[in-house]
């Protein structure tokens, strides 16, 4: 982890009871460099009077509360792992407030989407899908292989997550599918295929299709299939535990404390654009 000499970077952590918000409290308790000022759970949540890193043990100051006003005044960041409607009420007040902010959170629409733009020209945001650095070489070999295989490969898009999880397709299988489709010269809300049951008919040429897997404690697994005549190209990225999208986070912040505004992705955190 990253040492300076000046002083930390105040964190806040929203969902510090969720099962993302608990690792990032961990991986900033762990960190040199980061000091975890602020967390935030729903009103009504049992953890809400209690220390943020009471589950491991610890104390970190940090005394888990639900008024996002109190909190953002504590801290210069804000990472947010929670649900849609949740990141995008945080969002408008950090951008009030001058507050930067990491989106962890998927399963945005589109207007959605367009309003974290906006929002990023008063306040840094950091938006990505999958935090971890595995992922994000993931994106780029897809990138090139995209490129390589453009013609005669059927392309199908296989994730698998947790039995808990909301939201479907996976945020990366989406991002995946995009970069896929923008590096073949196309877009992919022209080629989607999302759902198949009975008498489907022959597959459509240029089609990307998504399979969605549920079940157990999966952490996430994805793999795009290339599958033409003759052979088949897999590229596969699997999870096994969270503590890789909490370091990204953390990797976030620090880049995003050299950003007064503006919306930025993995891509431009680890140099890979
Ligand atoms: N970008 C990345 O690398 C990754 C992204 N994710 C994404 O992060 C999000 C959270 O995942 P995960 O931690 O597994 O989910 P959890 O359900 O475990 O945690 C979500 C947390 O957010 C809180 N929350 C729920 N709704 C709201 C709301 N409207 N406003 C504020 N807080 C809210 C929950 O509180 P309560 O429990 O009281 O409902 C809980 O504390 C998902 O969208 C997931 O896809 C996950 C892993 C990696
Ligand atoms: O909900 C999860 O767990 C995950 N969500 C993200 C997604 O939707 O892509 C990232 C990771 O796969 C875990």
């Amino acid at each position: 982890m990253t040492s300076t000499s000046s002083s930390p970077l105040r964190v806040a952590v929203a969902g510090a009871s969720g099962r993302m918000g608990r690792m990032l409290v961990e991986a900033i308790q762990h960190s040199n460099d980061c000091v975890l000022t602020a967390a935030l759970d729903l009103p009504g949540s049992p953890a809400l009077g209690t220390d943020a890193a009471a589950f491991l043990g610890q104390s970190s100051g940090a005394i888990i509360e639900s008024d996002l006003r109190s909190a953002l005044s504590k801290a210069d960041f804000l990472i947010d792992f929670t649900r849609p409607e949740g990141t995008m009420a945080h969002l408008a007040v950090c951008a009030e407030l001058g507050v930067k902010m990491v989106i962890g959170t998927t399963g945005f629409s589109d207007a959605q989407k367009a309003e974290i733009a906006a929002f990023a020209q008063k306040t840094a945001v950091m938006l990505a899908p999958n935090m971890s650095v595995g992922v994000n070489v993931t994106l780029k070999l897809l990138e090139m292989a995209a490129k390589a295989l453009n013609t005669g490969y059927d392309i199908e898009i296989v994730e698998a997550h947790h039995k808990h999880k909301v939201d479907a397709p996976s945020g990366t299988a989406i991002k995946m599918g995009e970069v896929i489709a923008e590096a073949q010269d196309t877009k992919l809300e022209d080629r989607a295929v999302y759902e198949r049951f009975g008498h489907t008919g022959e597959r459509k040429e240029n089609t990307i299709g998504f399979a969605t897997v549920r079940g157990g404690d999966i952490v996430g697994d994805h793999t795009v299939l290339f599958a033409g005549t003759g052979e088949r190209v897999e590229i596969s990225h699997k999870s096994s535990s969270r503590a890789g999208y909490a370091d990204g986070s953390l990797r976030a912040v620090r880049f995003l404390a050299g950003q007064r505004t503006g919306q930025f992705d993995m891509f431009d955190v680890l140099n890979l654009r």
